[in-house]
């Protein structure tokens, strides 16, 4: 027997920038407000999201290897987010929210490290087709959120506010790198990209941040 198709389709936003962007106040509050609005929303993040992926986390973020090997440990555990957390996820019409998808890796792995960006290609075109899309199609993101904002802003957010992790303690030029990645992203998809200018104040971002959403058709204004 067929599955009952669910009633909303699901719909998938994942949350880029740099490391104190500002991604982790918003997420939280957006997830609030689908949920106020009747949507079943679904709280993820990578690397993680599953047993096995965040065991990967935990040694992408702590040990140090070359980076076709955190390249490979960073899309397997995205292969095992994707079919057991996101794609059943979308299947139900849930809304997912995802701090960080492959854009990281093209940001991160590409841009920070310098690793090969056909290779990641390659990566994201294996880990990224997936059985829930007929044909060869690629799961992406319906929209990405990047949180925009300098190096230096970021740093100066983050100095005594955690104890920094192997990506974390990156010098500045390694993040406008970073940077430099995402923003050859969303030069590449611009139609899955919304832009925020990170550098405002809380308020200010969570404004733009729901305009993109509500613009969408995908939450109601009050
Ligand atoms: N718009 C903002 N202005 C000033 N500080 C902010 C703003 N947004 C977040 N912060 C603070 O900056 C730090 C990093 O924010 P966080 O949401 O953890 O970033 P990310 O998840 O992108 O690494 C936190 O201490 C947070 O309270
Ligand atoms: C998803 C992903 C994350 N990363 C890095 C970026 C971040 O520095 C780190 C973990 O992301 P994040 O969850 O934002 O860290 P935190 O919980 O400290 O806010 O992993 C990559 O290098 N490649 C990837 O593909």
């Amino acid at each position: 027997m067929r599955p009952t198709p669910a009633a909303n389709p699901g719909l998938f936003v994942s949350f880029e920038g740099i490391d104190g962007a500002g991604k982790s106040t918003h997420i939280a509050g957006l997830a609030d407000a689908f949920k106020a609005q009747g949507r079943a929303v679904t709280l993820t993040r990578e690397p993680g999201g599953t047993p096995l992926a965040e065991k990967l986390r935990g040694i992408v973020l702590n040990d140090a290897m070359d980076p076709l090997t955190e390249s490979l440990l960073v899309f397997a555990a995205r292969r095992d987010h994707l079919l057991t957390v996101i794609e059943p996820a979308l299947a139900r019409g849930d809304v997912v929210l995802c701090d960080r998808f492959t854009d990281a890796t093209f940001a991160y792995q590409g841009g920070g490290r310098g690793f090969d960006l056909a290779v990641l290609k390659t990566l994201e075109q294996w880990v990224q087709t997936t059985p829930a899309l007929q044909g060869n199609g690629l799961r992406q993101p319906d929209l990405t959120v990047w949180f925009d904002i300098t190096p230096e802003v970021a740093a100066a957010r983050l100095a005594d506010a955690r104890t920094p992790d192997r990506f974390e303690a990156q010098p500045v030029a390694f993040f406008r790198a970073v940077v430099e990645g995402y923003a050859a992203r969303e030069k590449a998809q611009p139609e899955r990209f919304a832009r925020l200018n990170a550098e405002q104040p809380r308020e200010a971002v969570w404004s733009d941040l729901l305009a993109h959403v509500v613009q969408r058709g995908w939450l109601r204004v009050h």
